[in-house]
């Protein structure tokens, strides 16, 4: 058997590594450390195997978010000549069922993934006991040369009277009835999310956040992209609005807003953030390091502050996405078992906020961001696209560059790149490939477009619309003092493109 760095196998425990949390990340880097590095696994979950991505989020959100999808396809296609297409009626009880079916069998295929590769698999709560030992809920104790922690983040409820009759985000998937009214409080990747499904699947939806435009944290021209698509499809969105408390009347919920008005719903969602999983597991107690949100710190090799004890995934909350949980469970596991040191780049992760007609696909710096780093370009095309155009549906796409203009050694990189527009999350995939590749504007605009299609605009924006930076780069102004000059270089460049012209 081989033998690496880390010494394993080593007989003075039962195991070589022992995995709490069946999720993403958990379960990558127990199938890997077992299948292709031969060490001896063992794995607790609690719940389903799987975790938060397939079985209460990415998954069970995106097929709910396909099927929202239908009334808009079904207004398109009468668009195209198809006369009196409907969506028909949207049975609840008949998509729950097949979804829950299809979250099954995901289960199985990584339940078997896991032991099929030599893994032992517990299914129960597991806490750490010492460095080296964990405890499981039926008591007994398990020895491992390597523990890894990854149980992911739980959803959290304000602390507001009645929070406890609001529902969180794994409600969603479980519901006995869809609500005709639907409150969704929080502006973030779920909330947005979970608004478009419930609009989208017939519920009358509210979206209410407390902060200026849906989004924070990204590039500004797509946030408001997003905020005027949930007005234009229905939901009645609430800016800089508070919930201060709930009550309870009969089935449904009253709802008190910062201003003071009421409003009654049948249901009511949190979607406020996730907290890191990590209380009751007994890791301050054993010696490791928490943060203020009780997420576990690790370095760069995602070890704690105890060498035998790692954690990846959301529990670290570093990037809290699933293909993030994934690469870190992976890079560990090669690390730690496979003699290959690898570490994860937290450095442009594109990302995608799956709302409807049109999604927002985002990959690194937006443009304020960018800007206050140093001088940049923004290049933007904003166009009616050509099959929405056609069909009378609403919706303008918009595609944002931002270049580097600095006339140092990044001069022309694309620093950030955002799209808002069908199918934005499958285009971002591509743009991330090259930038992460540290592509320059030149690098697109030397591509060739593929025609008729809306990813072709983002190699063909030929003028920027703005540049932010000091004036004169020569100039020896200390960066803290040089004017953020907003000039618009060519305020028509944006090409008001109908019908793919
Ligand atoms: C509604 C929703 C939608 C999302 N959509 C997307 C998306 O579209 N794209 C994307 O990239 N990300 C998405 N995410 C985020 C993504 O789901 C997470 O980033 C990812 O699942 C994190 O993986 P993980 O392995 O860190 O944790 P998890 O997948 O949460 O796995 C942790 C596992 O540990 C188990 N566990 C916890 N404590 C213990 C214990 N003490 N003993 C035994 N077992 C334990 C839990 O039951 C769980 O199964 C979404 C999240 C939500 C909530
Ligand atoms: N498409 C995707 O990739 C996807 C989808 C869903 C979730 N996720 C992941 O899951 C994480 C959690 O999603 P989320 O939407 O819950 O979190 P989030 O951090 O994206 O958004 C939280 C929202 O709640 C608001 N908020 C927080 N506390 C509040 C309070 N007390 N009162 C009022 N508003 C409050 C914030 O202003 C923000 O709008 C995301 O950050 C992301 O990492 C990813």
């Amino acid at each position: 058997m081989s033998k690496d760095s880390a010494g394993f196998p080593d007989d003075a425990f039962d195991f070589d590594l022992f995995v709490i949390g069946g999720g993403s990340g958990g379960v990558r880097a127990g199938r890997i450390a077992a299948a292709e590095h031969g060490a001896r696994v063992a794995m607790a979950e609690e719940s389903r195997m799987g975790g938060t991505c397939v079985i209460r989020g990415c998954v069970p959100k995106k097929l709910m978010i396909f099927a929202a999808s239908a009334p808009e396809a079904a207004a398109e296609a009468q668009g195209y000549g198809w006369r009196g297409a409907t969506a028909g009626r949207f049975d609840w009880p008949t998509f729950r069922a097949a979804l829950h079916t299809e979250l099954s069998r995901l289960e199985a295929i990584y339940e078997n993934g896991f032991t099929v590769a030599g893994g032992t698999l517990f299914k129960q709560r597991a806490t750490v006991q010492d460095a080296h030992t964990v405890r499981l809920a039926d008591g007994q104790t398990v020895s491992a040369k390597h523990i890894l922690v990854a149980t992911g983040g739980r959803p959290v409820r304000p602390d507001i009277p009645g929070a406890e009759l609001g529902l969180i985000s794994d409600d969603l998937f479980e519901l006995e009835t869809l609500p005709a009214r639907a409150l969704v409080i929080g502006g973030g990747f779920i909330g947005c999310e979970f608004a478009t499904i419930l609009n989208g699947l017939g519920s009358k939806t509210t979206l209410a956040h407390r902060g200026d435009h849906l989004l924070r944290g990204f590039d500004e021209d797509m946030r408001e992209h997003v905020d005027a698509q949930m007005v234009e499809i229905g939901i009645d969105l609430r800016l800089e609005t508070k919930v201060t408390a709930i009550s309870a009347e009969g089935d449904a919920r009253r709802v008190r807003f910062g201003d003071g008005s009421e409003a009654v719903f049948d249901a009511v969602f949190f979607a406020l953030g996730r907290a890191p999983y990590t209380g009751g597991l007994g890791l301050a107690e054993v010696g490791v390091h928490l943060g203020s949100k009780g997420q576990v710190m690790v370095d760069r090799w995602s070890q704690t502050s105890v060498p035998s004890i790692f954690a990846v995934g959301d529990v670290t909350d570093r990037v809290n996405l699933t293909p993030v949980a994934i690469r870190e469970g992976h890079a560990f596991a090669d690390t730690i078992f496979g003699a290959r040191a690898r570490s994860v780049d937290h450095e442009l992760v594109a990302s995608a906020v799956y709302t409807r007609p049109f999604e927002v696909g985002t990959v690194g710096l937006t443009e304020d961001e960018a800007a206050a780093r140093g001088p940049v370009e923004v290049f933007v095309a904003d166009f009616a696209p050509m099959r929405q155009k056609f069909a009378g549906r609403p919706g303008r796409v918009s595609m944002k560059l931002i270049v580097d203009a600095s006339d140092g050694a990044a001069e022309g990189k694309v620093l950030g790149c955002h799209i808002f527009a069908p199918e934005a999350g499958e285009m971002i995939q591509m743009a991330a490939i090259a930038m992460g590749m540290g592509a320059t504007k030149a690098d697109f605009d030397r591509t060739m477009a593929v025609h008729p299609t809306l990813a072709e605009e983002i190699v063909t924006m030929r003028r920027p619309v703005r540049r932010h930076g000091p004036v004169e780069l020569d100039q020896a102004v200390p960066d803290d003092e040089a004017p953020d000059v907003t000039s618009d270089i060519a305020p028509d460049a944006p090409a008001a493109r109908a019908v793919g012209v």
